[in-house]
């Protein structure tokens, strides 16, 4: 699909759907010192050629300004003419959306999710272990366990997306960049959200359980 054929109500309705989000994460404080990025698919949907509104790279996503948020293409190049640049992370974007055909990703630093990253990097995943919450994953097993792949974190982004794709885990919508932030992503908006947010709930309870471990082993 042309990006020109796209109704431009389904692309103000994704601009609005964005500024929404953006503004709830940053009331929670979920994008320190501008890091962060949002986007939300647009159109049609075939693995190579698809439509996205992104956050514009380097903003301060506290505020609002005319400029926060452009339209790319499948591999991230903008799709009208605009002195925007498009966030430093979209090809990981790019490669999420090609990979599970999803209509929004979400990615956010926190302290819970670096640190949790970091304490199971040498086990390549953040194992969690029968908390309700992971029902949010539409994962109804009783007692489940899931694996949250963490992946390395290079300065170079084209070199992460190889990494995506190989850890990239049908079951568990998210991933998590080493000492950086969680990707997580859903069918639209609604469960991308739901999804970011049980991670969240879920990084801060294992670092806790492993911190109340630790001190139990100690005495
Ligand atoms: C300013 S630290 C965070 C960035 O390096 C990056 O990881 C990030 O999440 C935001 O980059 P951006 O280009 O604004 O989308
Ligand atoms: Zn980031």
């Amino acid at each position: 699909m042309d990006f020109l054929s796209i109704p431009t109500e389904d692309k103000q309705r994704a601009l609005t759907e964005l500024r929404e989000i953006k503004d709830l994460f940053a009331a929670r404080n979920w994008f320190p010192g501008t890091s962060g990025n949002l986007s939300i698919r647009v159109g049609d949907y075939e693995p190579d050629s698809f439509h996205f509104a992104i956050t514009a790279s380097g903003k301060d996503k506290s505020v609002h300004t005319p400029e926060d948020f452009l339209f790319v293409d499948q591999d991230g190049k903008p799709c009208e003419t605009t002195r925007l640049k498009p966030s430093a992370e979209t090809l990981i974007h790019c490669e999420l959306y090609r990979l599970t055909g999803c209509g929004a990703i979400f990615h956010t630093h926190t302290v819970f999710n670096n640190v949790v990253s970091e304490w199971f990097w040498e086990r390549g995943s953040i194992p969690v272990e029968g908390v309700e919450l992971i029902k949010a994953f539409n994962i109804w097993d009783e007692e489940a366990h899931i694996d949250i792949p963490v992946i390395p974190n290079y300065a170079d982004i084209p070199k992460i997306v190889p990494e995506v794709t190989k850890r990239f885990d049908p079951r568990v919508p998210g991933i998590m960049l080493r000492k950086h932030g969680i990707y997580a992503w859903g069918a639209n908006a609604f469960e991308a959200k739901r999804h970011l947010e049980a991670f969240e709930f879920l990084f801060e309870y294992v670092y806790r359980w492993e911190l109340l471990k630790q001190s139990k082993a100690s005495i």
